[in-house]
């Protein structure tokens, strides 16, 4: 019997055992990222609007496609950072600061206890004080006389005068006097005021993402709002009469998979989704929605082929639009596309073509989608490509980059089965699309990974 890995990729369409193996999945560790190649000044945009639809596009693709990386890098200068707004802090994370993030105060604000026990002046033994002490969030304390020790709890403020804080199992009190096996050394377990930051000090850079860690120094050092990066808004626009919204597929219809793939994963590479529209095979919709879009961006999925209900490309070339990117030389998803859409005219700036194989989407979104939307955002590249060992061989395309999905385990990244265009069930268990370079990847050679974005 074959081993349950064994024959994945020649035989995409056999029997999964794609979830089976993420559930064993551990998290690989990662090599550094590898860096993304800056295109050179040809690898720009070097043609106009697409050509209409009757061509072939197996050889239109041939002629124009960018490879990979050039396709990435192109997405990512495409995406300029949108303006700022103010956010409250719940509502600021995964976005990018707009301004410098500088301490509205010092942290600590005072001078604190680290430990619970007593706050002791001078060398012990010390005279305890009476009373319930010193708890956090009290008021001004009254200075602390030598050779006296008063009861603290952790993050309440140190009294004037006192040298240590005497943790609570280092001392031992008998008939009001405290006592220490070793006194404590001045300064001990006392955090002083302004030992993380003194007020106006710079937190984090203008540009740093907002992940809640960031909100909680944001409110520790005295924000109740942040002035963050607008998020892009995009319309999301699925075309194919076949699709339907709900229900148990039949009758040569098939469930849209992709509208509900792509509101989260576009939120999590940093858009605001505002709508997602199911327009058919309708030509004419498809144009009104583009003309009355007020989006930052359009993503359509479907219809970039050359079909004759592929509206996208003829439609771009109707409304005088730039395709930067125009097919790449990738499977699945060569014929994604990335236009820029005329300036005069209001609306988005953008417009990226899925294709409609659900995995070729997959491809466009990880290829053109996230690095132009993280580039609207002022986001990092949510997923420097970082690299990893192949645990098998994994079969090339003769000229063009195979994108397969793999799942991270203790040996290196795992080729899954169930890979073809139009499936899911590989990616639906994967942790990042590995590059296979033309021509293949030998088992234990390192690939690069394009990572699934974070819930
Ligand atoms: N003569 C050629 N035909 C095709 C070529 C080619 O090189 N020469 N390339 C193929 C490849 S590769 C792809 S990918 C598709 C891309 O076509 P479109 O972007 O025009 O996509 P559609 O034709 O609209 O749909 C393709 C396929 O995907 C299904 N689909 C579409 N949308 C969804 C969705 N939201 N959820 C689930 N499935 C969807 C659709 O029913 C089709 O089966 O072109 C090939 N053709
Ligand atoms: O390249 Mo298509 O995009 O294989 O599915």
């Amino acid at each position: 019997m074959s081993s349950p890995l064994s024959n994945r990729l020649e035989d995409p369409d056999g029997f999964d055992d794609a979830l089976a193996l993420a559930n064993d999945a551990a998290v690989t560790s990662w090599p550094e990222p590898t860096p993304e190649p800056t295109p050179g000044p040809t690898a720009g945009p070097t043609r106009g609007p697409a050509t209409g639809p009757n061509r072939d596009p197996g050889s239109r693709d041939r002629a124009t496609a960018c490879d990979w990386a050039t396709a990435r890098a192109l997405a990512r200068r495409a995406g300029r950072p949108l303006d700022s707004v103010e956010l409250p802090l719940a509502e600021a994370v995964r976005h990018a600061l707009a301004e410098p993030l500088a301490a509205l105060t010092d942290l600590p604000g005072f001078d604190s206890s680290a430990m619970d026990g007593w706050a002791v002046a001078g060398p012990g033994p010390w005279v305890l004080e009476s009373g319930r002490g010193l708890l956090a969030g009290g008021g001004a304390v009254p200075p602390l006389g030598d050779g006296r020790a008063l009861a603290i709890a952790t993050g309440a403020r140190v009294p004037p005068g006192a040298t240590a804080v005497l943790r609570s199992e280092h001392g031992r009190v008998v008939d009001g006097r405290l006592s220490a096996g070793r006194a404590p050394a001045n300064g001990t377990d006392i955090r002083p005021r302004g030992q993380e930051c003194r007020s106006g000090d710079l937190l984090l850079p203008a540009g740093t993402a907002v992940t809640p860690a960031v909100l909680g120094l944001a409110a520790a050092a005295g924000y109740d709002t942040l002035r963050v990066t607008r998020r892009p808004r995009v319309e999301v626009l699925v075309l194919g009469a076949e699709l339907l919204g709900a229900g148990v597929p039949g009758g040569g219809l098939i469930r849209d998979a992709l509208g509900p793939l792509l509101t989260p994963w576009l939120a999590a590479v940093g858009a605001d989704v505002v709508a997602v529209r199911r327009l058919g095979d309708d030509g004419g919709r498809l144009a009104e929605a583009v003309a009355g879009s007020d989006a930052d961006v359009l993503l359509t999925t479907g219809g970039t082929a050359a079909g004759p209900v592929d509206h996208v490309r003829p439609l771009l070339a109707e409304r005088g639009a730039r395709l930067l990117v125009d097919g790449v030389a990738v499977r699945p998803g060569h014929p994604m596309l990335l236009a820029e859409l005329p300036a005069d005219t209001p609306g988005p700036r953008h417009l990226v073509g899925l294709p409609g194989n659900p995995l070729a989407a997959v491809s466009g979104l990880l290829l053109l989608a996230e690095p132009l939307l993280r580039g609207y955002a002022d986001l990092d590249p949510d997923a420097p490509p970082h690299s990893a060992r192949v645990t098998e061989a994994v079969t090339g395309h003769p000229r063009d980059t195979r994108l397969v999905p793999v799942a991270f385990t203790p040996k290196g990244a795992a080729p899954l089965r169930y890979h073809g265009p139009a499936m899911l069930r590989g990616v639906a268990a994967a942790d990042a699309l590995a590059v296979i370079p033309p021509g293949g990847a030998p088992s234990g050679s390192h690939v690069v990974l394009l990572r699934m974005p974070s819930p």
